[in-house]
């Protein structure tokens, strides 16, 4: 049996029988038939979602040499999917793929030159400056470095494509002329150690549980392109978001601020700074106050990363609270 079997199988809805060629594809050494068969098992696509099993197959990739499947394990492992999160044994992952891979050398790299602790929490914050309180907001000048900056671009941007916005009634993703940027979440297959280091960094300042937050999402805008007035509390949500988090992630271009459109204040990010605000009142329900946009840019291009934080756990998986 080969992988090329499998895909004929897969095709003929012969799932049962896939999965043993993918098996056995793998027990023969094919690495890349253990990495089909932990995407299938990771997406629920045909398969049951099986989220430890998938671990498995990860490193049994790993183990037949497949550098992807390596990186992969390395994220599953530190974000606690299929099994508890755990950053010490993550990194040991990554310190044995940087042998063999540039990849994950140059990842190893990024995190060697933060400041954390064992558990992948920075050492240190930089300051937030308050900028209003009610609603909150506030800023971190420096929170990321350039090389972070580039690092979430990178890990997102083949991944662009027009921004969808979720519909209040059916709480499905759609377009919506309201936002005109293009975007990419980096779900949790994609969160390398630098970002998921980035995401405890974000949950520090921002005073909120790492898993509270929904994945990591780049907003790309060209010349013409906006976020139109909005508010990120979505009426409703049972697991409200409550926070938002915004990474600037360049400048030199025009138009392209961030306004809070009751009280006129008007952000310019520079490349790597943070922006925190909340988006509910003290009874949960969302903040009339927190209403804001993303300028229409002018000139040039505006990167951006935004993390929605939720107000208890959210399961990425599903994007269902608990
Ligand atoms: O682009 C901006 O400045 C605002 C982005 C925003 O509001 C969001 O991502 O929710
Ligand atoms: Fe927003």
């Amino acid at each position: 049996m080969t992988r090329d079997d499998a895909d004929a199988l897969l095709a003929r809805g012969q799932t049962e029988a896939a999965i043993a060629a993918l098996t056995a594809a793998g027990r023969g050494g094919d690495g890349r038939a253990w990495f089909r068969l932990a995407i299938l098992r990771l997406t629920g696509d045909r398969i049951a979602r099986d989220l430890p099993g998938a671990r498995a197959a990860l490193a049994a990739a790993r183990i037949a040499g497949d550098p992807d499947a390596a990186l992969m394990e390395v994220a599953l492992t530190a974000n606690g999917t299929g099994a508890p999160r755990d950053w010490r044994g993550a990194v040991t992952l990554l310190e044995a793929a940087a042998r063999r891979d540039r990849v994950a050398q140059a990842h190893l790299a990024l995190l060697t030159a933060m400041d954390l602790d064992a558990d992948g929490l920075p050492r240190r914050l930089p300051e937030l400056r308050p900028l209003s309180t009610a609603p909150r907001i506030g800023i971190a000048h420096g929170f990321l470095t350039a090389a972070e900056g580039r690092h979430i671009v990178e890990a997102a941007a083949e991944l662009l494509e027009p921004s969808m916005v979720v519909d209040p009634r059916t709480g499905r993703q759609v377009p919506h002329p309201i936002r005109t940027s293009r975007s990419a979440a980096i779900g949790p297959t994609r969160e390398t150690l630098p970002i998921q280091a980035i995401l405890r960094r974000i949950a520090l300042l921002s005073d909120t549980g790492v898993e509270q937050g929904e994945p990591l999402t780049l907003l790309d805008y060209r010349p013409g392109q906006e976020y139109r007035p909005h508010h990120d509390a979505i009426p409703g949500l049972a697991n409200q978001r409550i926070a938002t988090v915004l990474l600037y992630l360049n400048q030199g271009y025009a138009g392209g601020a961030t306004r809070f459109t009751r009280s006129g204040l008007t952000i310019e990010g520079r490349g790597g700074d943070a922006l925190v605000f909340g988006n509910t009142l003290p009874d949960g329900r969302p903040d009339p106050d927190a209403e804001h946009a993303g300028l229409p840019v002018i000139e040039g291009h505006k990167l951006l990363a935004t993390r929605w934080i939720r107000g208890a756990p959210i399961d990425p998986w599903t994007m269902g609270g608990s």
